[in-house]
C-alpha cells in the first residue's frame, strides 16, 4: 500500500472540510469504522516508506484541542510538534490552526492532524463546525486556573452537542509544573475523569510532562478501532493508567 504524502499548513477558518481528513479529496472514510478516513484501503504494516518517514503515513486522523483561552492549547501543540516551550508572552490563538505529526504505532505510521482551537467565547461558533469531523478531543484546564476546571462541565455538554458520539476524549490538567501557583489538586482532576468516564492526566507543555503519552495513547486508541484487530488488545484507560508519569504520588 503506497504511503500518502502528510497535508501540511494552515486550515483555511472558511470551512471547515478544507484541510479537514475526512474533507473532499482527501481519501473517503472506511466503511463501519468511526469515520476513521484510511488512506487507500486496509490498513497493514507495509514496506519501509521510500522517503523521509516523517512526511509518509498509512492512516490519518483528526485532533482536536479544546478548553478556555489561556490553558496552554498552542504550547502544548508546540511542544508535541517541536520539543519545544514557547516562552515568552501569551498570544492568543485567532480563528484555528493546525499542525501535522506522524507517529510509529507498532509499524503502522498514524498521522495525527492537530487542531488548535481558539478558547476565546468569540471564536466558539468557528471551532464548533470543526468538533463533527474530530476523531479525538483533548479537552484542557489549567491546574493554576479555577475557573478553566470550573469550566470543564460546559465544555463536555458543547462536545455532546457537536462531536460524534463516539468521539475519544482525554481530560488534561496542563501546567503541573507551576507547582506554587496550583489551584486545582490533582485528584480533583482524576474525580471529575472518573465521573464523566474519560481517561485523564496532567500535563505539562513547559517540561514536557505526559505531552507524549498524551498524543500516544489518542493514536493507539484510533488505529486500534481503526483496525479492528481482534488479536490486539488495547484499553486506553489501563494504558495511560500504566504509562503515566505523575506530579502527585497517586495512580487512579
Ligand atoms: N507554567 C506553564 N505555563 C504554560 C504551560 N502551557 C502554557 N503556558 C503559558 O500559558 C499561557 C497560555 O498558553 P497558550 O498555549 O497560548 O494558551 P491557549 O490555550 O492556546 O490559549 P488560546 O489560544 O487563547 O485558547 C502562555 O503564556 C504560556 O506560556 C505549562 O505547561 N506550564
Ligand atoms: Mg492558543
Amino acid at each position: 500500500m503506497s504511503r500518502k504524502k502528510a497535508v501540511k499548513g494552515k486550515a483555511a477558518t472558511s470551512s471547515p472540510s478544507a484541510g479537514s481528513p475526512s474533507g473532499k479529496g482527501t481519501g473517503k472514510s472506511a466503511r463501519g469504522s468511526p469515520g476513521i478516513v484510511q488512506m487507500n484501503g486496509v490498513v497493514h504494516p507495509s514496506r519501509p516508506s521510500i522517503s523521509n518517514s516523517s512526511e509518509f503515513y498509512d492512516i490519518a486522523f483528526k485532533v482536536m484541542l479544546v478548553g478556555d483561552s489561556g490553558v496552554g492549547k498552542t504550547c502544548l501543540l508546540v511542544r508535541f510538534k517541536d520539543g519545544a516551550f514557547l516562552a515568552g508572552s501569551f498570544i492568543s490563538t485567532v480563528g484555528i490552526d493546525f499542525r501535522n505529526k506522524v507517529l510509529n504505532i507498532d509499524g503502522v505510521k498514524v498521522k495525527l492532524q492537530i487542531w488548535d482551537t481558539a478558547g476565546q467565547e468569540r471564536f466558539r461558533s468557528v471551532t464548533h463546525a470543526y468538533y463533527r469531523d474530530a476523531h479525538a478531543l483533548l479537552l484542557l484546564y489549567d491546574v493554576t486556573n479555577k475557573s478553566s476546571f470550573d469550566n470543564i462541565q460546559a465544555w463536555l455538554t458543547e462536545i455532546h452537542e457537536y462531536a460524534q458520539q463516539d468521539v475519544v476524549l482525554m481530560l488534561l490538567g496542563n501546567k503541573a509544573d507551576a507547582t506554587h501557583d496550583r489551584v486545582v489538586k490533582r485528584e480533583d482532576g482524576e474525580r471529575l475523569a472518573k465521573e464523566f468516564g474519560v481517561p485523564f492526566m496532567e500535563t505539562s507543555a513547559r517540561s514536557g510532562l505526559n505531552v507524549e503519552l498524551a498524543f500516544t495513547a489518542v493514536a493507539k486508541e484510533l488505529k486500534h478501532r481503526s483496525m479492528k484487530d481482534p488479536s490486539e488488545k488495547f484499553k486506553l484507560h489501563e494504558y495511560v493508567n500504566k504509562e503515566m508519569k505523575g506530579t502527585g504520588c497517586c495512580r487512579s
